[in-house]
């Protein structure tokens, strides 16, 4: 269970000692997949959902094992819909009268109105189909049209990614506003969360949850004051844009680097190139390092915001983290080995601290070059959990870190 007492949610930085962290351990959401539906889903096969879940226990323990505190995604939401204004805003945001027409919608939001906290975070999080809906009277031109297994709430698989649906930035979190259809349902649960869980009841917001798409993959908080992030397949200039005015009128930032990475799905998010695992150190994906490029935005006074570059990212980042230079730990993998354990999350790596970091054991030769750099790897099994293509970074929220 989440505590209460526990005190307030703050992050500065990507390696200052991590505290508290939000992590979902996978659950019924991830027995939807099917070979059908996986692609869209977001999903590159089918999880071994027993043992998936098993290595994201052994994730959660090495975390604890270094003293984090780790918050679990559903706990949270089933606390939060104690509230009952909580729980008539989650019966809202699982029926979809688009998808069941205005007879079904209305049997299951009455249906989902008497169920308890846990039975409508089920719903939420593993969605259901309409074999599984309340038999109802009468009959719904709707009911006896569908396919019984399909899905009258859609599960969310990539909750698993707690990273990429909301971020902290200073005291205030930032919900996303995701960009694909398979998770924009997620941005109603981590708002109902972090308005109603007792422990986040008071945090501020950054950022509003329904403006231009940001994921919390590619935002990236080089420093106190300093955010990278990543414009992409996910996040979109006008995301980064809208990001960068709030936290700037938020005065939490004083510079913001938008960072131009490949529209594909292996580059989906910044994290997935290059994360910090010192307070000056980053990896990064070898074919990325020359090319990648920033435009650093500064506030400019009343509300408008200066944009200068491109630059390569390398110099951008540091001028804007006042250092000289920003080190690239060269993993000097050959083309071939990179791109296998760029695919796999190698360059997604969690920092509990400044030269500690988790990373998935099957990248072999890139811990290595990590070890070989002075950087301590605690390994974690992802066979079934990488599935979803996310690692460490992708599977994690810091909540709070200690000051640098
Ligand atoms: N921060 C990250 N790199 N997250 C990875 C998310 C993976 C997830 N399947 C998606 O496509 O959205």
């Amino acid at each position: 269970m989440i505590s209460e007492s526990a005190s307030a949610p703050r992050v500065d930085s990507e390696v200052g000692p991590l505290r508290a962290v939000l992590l979902h351990r996978p659950g019924n959401e991830l027995k939807r997949l099917t070979p059908r539906n996986n692609d869209q889903l977001l999903f590159d096969s089918i999880p071994w959902v027993d043992r998936a879940q098993e290595e994201h226990d052994a994730f959660a323990e090495v975390l604890r094992g270094r003293g984090v505190e780790v918050l679990l995604l559903a706990d949270a939401l089933r606390t939060a819909l104690e509230d009952p204004r909580a729980h008539a805003a989650g019966v809202h945001a699982a029926v979809d009268d688009r998808r069941l027409g205005n007879d079904l919608g209305d049997s299951l939001r009455s249906h989902l109105s008497g169920v308890d906290a846990p039975a409508l975070a089920e719903a939420l999080m593993a969605g259901m189909t309409f074999e599984e809906l309340p038999s109802s009277e009468g009959a719904s031109l709707v009911r006896k049209m569908i396919h019984p297994h399909d899905f009258a709430v859609d599960p969310l698989p990539n909750l698993l990614f707690t990273r990429d649906s909301s971020a902290w930035i200073g005291d205030r979190v930032a919900i996303s506003s995701l960009t694909m259809p398979a998770r924009r349902r997620e941005t109603a649960l981590l708002d109902l969360i972090y308005a109603y869980h007792p422990r986040f009841r008071h945090a501020a917001r950054a950022y509003g949850a329904h403006s231009a798409p940001i994921e919390g993959g590619d935002v990236m908080l080089l420093s106190p004051g300093v955010l990278a992030i990543g414009v992409g397949e996910r996040t979109t200039a006008a995301g980064a844009e809208s990001l960068a005015r709030s936290v700037f009128a938020d005065d939490i930032a004083h510079t913001v680097l938008a960072v131009p990475i490949e529209q594909s799905r292996a580059t989906m998010h910044l994290d997935t190139v290059c994360t910090m695992v010192d307070r000056d150190a980053v990896v990064m994906y070898p074919l990325s390092r020359d090319s990648l490029t920033a435009f650093t935005m500064r506030p400019k006074g009343e509300g408008s915001v200066e944009v200068d570059g491109p630059k390569p990212f390398l110099t951008a980042a540091a001028e804007a983290m006042g250092i000289d230079k920003l080190r690239v730990i060269d993993t000097g993998l050959d083309p071939v080995t990179a791109e296998r354990e760029q695919w796999d999350d190698g360059n997604n790596t969690l920092a509990l601290a400044p030269g500690v970091v988790v990373g998935y054991e099957r990248n072999v030769e890139t811990n290595e070059r990590l070890l070989a750099a002075g950087i301590e790897v605690l390994p974690i099994a992802g066979s079934e959990l990488g599935s979803g293509r996310g690692g460490p970074r992708c599977m994690s929220c810091p909540v709070q870190r200690d000051p640098l």
